[in-house]
């Protein structure tokens, strides 16, 4: 009998055990559709997920055999048409905003007054200083500008703004020859040396002088003598295939001559009109820097004499960058100065300084970082630029 009830007691723990596990599973089956998706469920606090639209079956399905996925067409790196030059400055005058202000604003201001005071020519005389024109360059200026005035009778503040915008032009010395000399020449390419120091924009500006003479139907290679620097020949290469022209470079830390002498080689044996050599600008001392560039100078003239050493000038550097200038002018023979990133100064009268001091014209200018953003130097259109309209 013990047995029976005990029996009894085990099938009836079993019993409830089996409802209890059955039960649930019937409810979870039974639970309602996710709050939002039935029209007129608007219970709050849930996330109402955008369905996608739906698709028809055969398209949601994987396929059933993996196609392999098609081979990409092998990409040509597209060679890029360049800006043409002519005009780029007047393009670019928005980029000479901050300079504009320190000129235009200041100086029209006060050139607008009633009447011009000593006091009014010596803040006339302060703009220019603090433009970086150069205290020498600013005297002449407004001493030559102050007499016209004088003179003239001058009233109006179009006259006195014409006249200023005269004498900025005269001090930049328009006719200066601001050619650049990169045609070949007796059967071989036109030799142009970059020098400038670290950062200056050598590199940058090499690129962009080989994107110019593309777009004026030249054919140009580039020299990576910047070996010092790893990145710096990758970057030239990079601005050169995006305009078709080769680079030549040589192992990282070798020999720049080197580079530079097989650059103009090869230049000479695939016929191209122009070489450009990027050198690298160490200035850790005046003999160092001698040495080096005086011999990539003096390997590259193995070939025939170079037509034109650019100095490559950091416009944001000032008065100092000017005496960093002196020593590359005292050991090469530069022949035009390129002046980068006046986009980035309120000084932009640094264009009157460096030619001032240095007695080397500006032949290019930096306005960005952008590929097209080196426009030829032409002072009255400068100048104009930098005076803006406003009084
Ligand atoms: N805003 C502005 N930036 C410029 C201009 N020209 C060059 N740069 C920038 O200046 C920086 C330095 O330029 P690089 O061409 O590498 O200078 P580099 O003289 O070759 O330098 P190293 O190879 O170290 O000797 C880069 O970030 C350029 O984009 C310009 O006209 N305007």
């Amino acid at each position: 009998m013990e047995y029976v009830v005990a029996s009894l007691i085990l099938l009836a723990v079993l019993l409830v055990g089996a409802v209890g596990l059955v039960v649930p599973r019937l409810r979870r089956r039974e639970l309602p559709p996710p709050a939002g998706s039935v029209p007129g469920d608007d219970r709050a606090g849930t996330t109402t997920l955008e369905r996608p639209p739906a698709v028809p079956e055969a398209e949601t399905l994987p396929p059933l055999i993996e196609r392999p996925a098609e081979p990409a067409a092998p990409t040509a790196p597209a060679v890029e048409t360049p800006e043409p030059t002519a005009g780029r400055l007047v393009r670019l005058r928005a980029r000479l905003s901050r300079s504009q202000n320190v000129f235009g604003r200041g100086l029209l201001s006060v050139l607008s007054r009633d009447h011009l005071d000593d006091d009014a020519w010596e803040e006339i005389e302060d703009s220019l200083i603090s433009a970086d024109v150069g205290v020498e360059a600013t005297q002449v200026l407004v001493e030559r500008l102050r007499e016209r005035v004088r003179v003239l009778g001058t009233r109006t503040v179009a006259e006195v703004r014409a006249q200023l915008a005269e004498e900025l032009t005269a001090a930049l010395e328009p006719e200066l020859d601001r050619s650049l000399h990169t045609a070949p020449h007796e059967g071989r390419p036109a030799v142009v040396l970059v020098v400038g120091v670290n950062g200056a924009g050598k590199t940058t500006t090499c690129g962009k002088i080989a994107r110019v003479l593309v777009a004026d139907g030249r054919t140009v290679l580039l020299g990576a003598a910047d070996t010092f620097r790893a990145a710096a020949a990758e970057q030239l290469a990079t601005w050169g295939e995006r305009v078709g022209a080769e680079t030549v470079r040589g192992p990282e830390g070798g020999d720049p001559a080197s580079v530079a002498f097989d650059a103009v080689k090869r230049g000479i044996d695939v016929g191209v009109d122009t070489v450009l050599v990027d050198t690298a600008g160490r200035l850790q001392n005046k003999v160092g820097l001698m040495d080096e560039l005086g011999k990539v100078k003096r390997v590259v003239e193995k070939h025939g004499p170079v037509d034109e050493t650019l100095l490559i000038l950091d416009a944001t550097t000032g008065q100092n960058g000017l005496e960093q200038a002196r020593v590359f002018t005292e050991v090469v023979d530069v022949t035009g100065v390129v002046l980068t990133k006046l986009d980035g100064t309120a000084k932009g009268g640094i264009v009157i300084a460096v030619q001032n001091k240095l007695g080397i014209p500006v032949k290019l200018v930096g306005l960005g970082e952008g590929p097209d953003d080196l426009a030829p130097f032409e002072p009255a259109a400068f100048v104009e630029a930098l005076l803006g309209t406003d009084a």
